[in-house]
């Protein structure tokens, strides 16, 4: 079976990433299941795009080997954009995705429901040695509800309720969120490179 290394320690993300490339007949890897230590990548940019492309090009680099990253986050209107780029450790290190739930219901306290708008951001980058990194970038829109409900997914899951759902993103089955998730757009998006590289 061919197989892509994901640049990602993040379990929730891998999960989807497999869902993701099995239909492609891929096996997609994520870094904690290679047998080397992958060392964490700062991602100092100031972008999504910037730090997507930190990771793939940096493990690519190592690796040799064609590499997809995902950088992604929470951008919350009434916060100006926060937490964006720093959504995985908003509430400071280590991340840990409840606290970062508290700070963002904090902060919004007081806030009425149609002023709780927000979206998900995806960018993919994809390094292939040699060749110029390929972007592709997906949303999903939403609102930030007032409590917390679901225990599926991860990160902001369980407070983002998508447009058109009266349920939180964590309160959906993975299929469900796997066909409305801003990484889904930004998979779509990268269809066309996937299947060469599928036929590859
Ligand atoms: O509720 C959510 N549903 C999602 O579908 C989702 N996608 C991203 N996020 C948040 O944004 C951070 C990414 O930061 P991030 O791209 O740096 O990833 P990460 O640090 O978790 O792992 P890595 O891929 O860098 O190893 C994550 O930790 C989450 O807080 C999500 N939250
Ligand atoms: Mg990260």
């Amino acid at each position: 079976m061919n197989e892509i290394i994901i640049a990602t320690k993040n379990a929730g993300k891998a999960n989807e990433f497999k869902t993701f490339f099995s239909r492609y007949s891929i096996n997609a890897i994520s870094l904690p299941e290679l047998s080397q230590e992958i060392a964490d990548i700062e991602e100092t940019g100031t972008t999504f795009a910037e730090n997507a492309a930190l990771k793939a090009e940096q493990i690519a680099e190592w690796l040799q080997k064609p590499v997809l990253a995902d950088d992604s986050g929470l951008v919350i209107d009434a916060l100006d954009g926060r937490p964006g780029i720093f959504s995985a450790r908003y509430a400071g290190e280590p991340k840990n995705d409840q606290t970062n739930i508290d700070k963002v219901l904090h902060e919004l306290d007081g806030i009425d429901m149609p002023d709780r708008t927000a979206h998900f951001v995806c960018v993919l980058a994809v390094a292939i040695p040699g060749d110029a990194t390929i972007f592709k970038t997906g949303f999903c829109e939403g609102i930030i509800n007032t409590e917390q409900a679901g225990v599926n997914g991860f990160g902001y899951d369980s407070v983002f309720i998508p447009d058109g759902y009266t349920q939180t993103m964590a309160e959906l089955s993975s299929d469900e969120k796997n066909r409305i998730s801003h990484r889904r757009k930004a998979m779509d998006q990268l269809e066309t490179w996937v299947q060469t590289y599928a036929a590859n």
